[in-house]
């Protein structure tokens, strides 16, 4: 037995803070189809389900996908303060229902976010910004962001037009991003996403624990 080989090391414990984990894009870059994958593989992350006026695309299931709530219902959820942020995007509103990601992050879950520039902008103004991992998707170029738009099949040509119209917008904001991703290969930009994660988890300013783990290590 050596004077280091002590049996008595105190466990680090789950003590971590949870991150919000943004993910933007242009419509039909690929954020939802990256999100479903990673949520899928991963228990410690979830997902924040948005509110929005928008009707459902065949498939979409309520209260999974998004709450599908009526303008007045949306309203009275921004008065009574219930949304951490929200925005109007292609003419519907969207917003983040506050109290599931308070409750996420306090129990040290981190919580994914698939929302655009302007909600990202308001997160970062809050006081949970030092929270906050901000990654922007690109799609290689904008002709395979309009090929995904179609073969996605969801919309109709004219609001497949407006998302298109609308990309070049969206893109200039990638400046404000922490990371920056090119969605060519679904599964190499998966795995960026999954590194990030990974390494953002292991922050120091994250692992609350990490001071008396090593305070007990050094046995002070
Ligand atoms: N600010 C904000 N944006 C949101 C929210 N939920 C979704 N969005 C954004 O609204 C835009 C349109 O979303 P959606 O109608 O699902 O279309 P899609 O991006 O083509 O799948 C996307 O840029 C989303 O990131 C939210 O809660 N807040
Ligand atoms: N890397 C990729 N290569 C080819 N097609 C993709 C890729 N990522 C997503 N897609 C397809 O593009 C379409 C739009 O993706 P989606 O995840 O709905 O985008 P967003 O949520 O950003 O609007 C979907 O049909 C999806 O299957």
């Amino acid at each position: 037995m050596t004077r280091f080989s002590r049996p008595d090391v105190p466990a680090r414990g789950p003590e971590r803070r949870g991150l919000m984990f943004v993910l933007s894009s242009p419509s039909g870059a690929g954020k939802t189809t990256l999100s479903r994958a990673l949520l899928a593989e991963d228990g410690d992350i979830t997902m924040s389900v948005s509110a929005t006026t928008r009707p459902p695309r065949p498939g979409e299931v309520d209260g999974v996908d998004y709450y599908f709530v009526s303008p007045d219902q949306f309203q009275t959820m921004i008065e009574g303060n219930a949304l951490l942020e929200w925005a109007t995007v292609f003419g519907n509103r969207y917003g983040t229902p506050r109290r599931p990601v308070e409750d996420s992050l306090a129990a040290g879950r981190d919580v994914l976010f698939d929302i655009d520039w302007q909600g990202t902008q308001q997160l970062q103004q809050t006081d949970a910004a030092s929270d906050l991992v901000r990654v922007f998707i690109l799609p290689p170029h904008l002709a395979e962001l309009e090929r995904r738009l179609i073969g996605r099949n969801t919309d109709h040509p004219e609001v497949i037009a407006d998302r298109m119209a609308r990309a070049c917008d969206e893109i200039r904001h990638w400046g404000e991003y922490d990371y920056v991703l090119v969605n060519d290969d679904a599964e190499t930009c998966l795995n960026e996403i999954r590194a990030i994660l990974k390494a953002e988890r292991l922050r120091r300013k994250r692992q609350l624990g990490l001071a008396n783990f090593v305070r007990g290590m050094l046995g002070e």
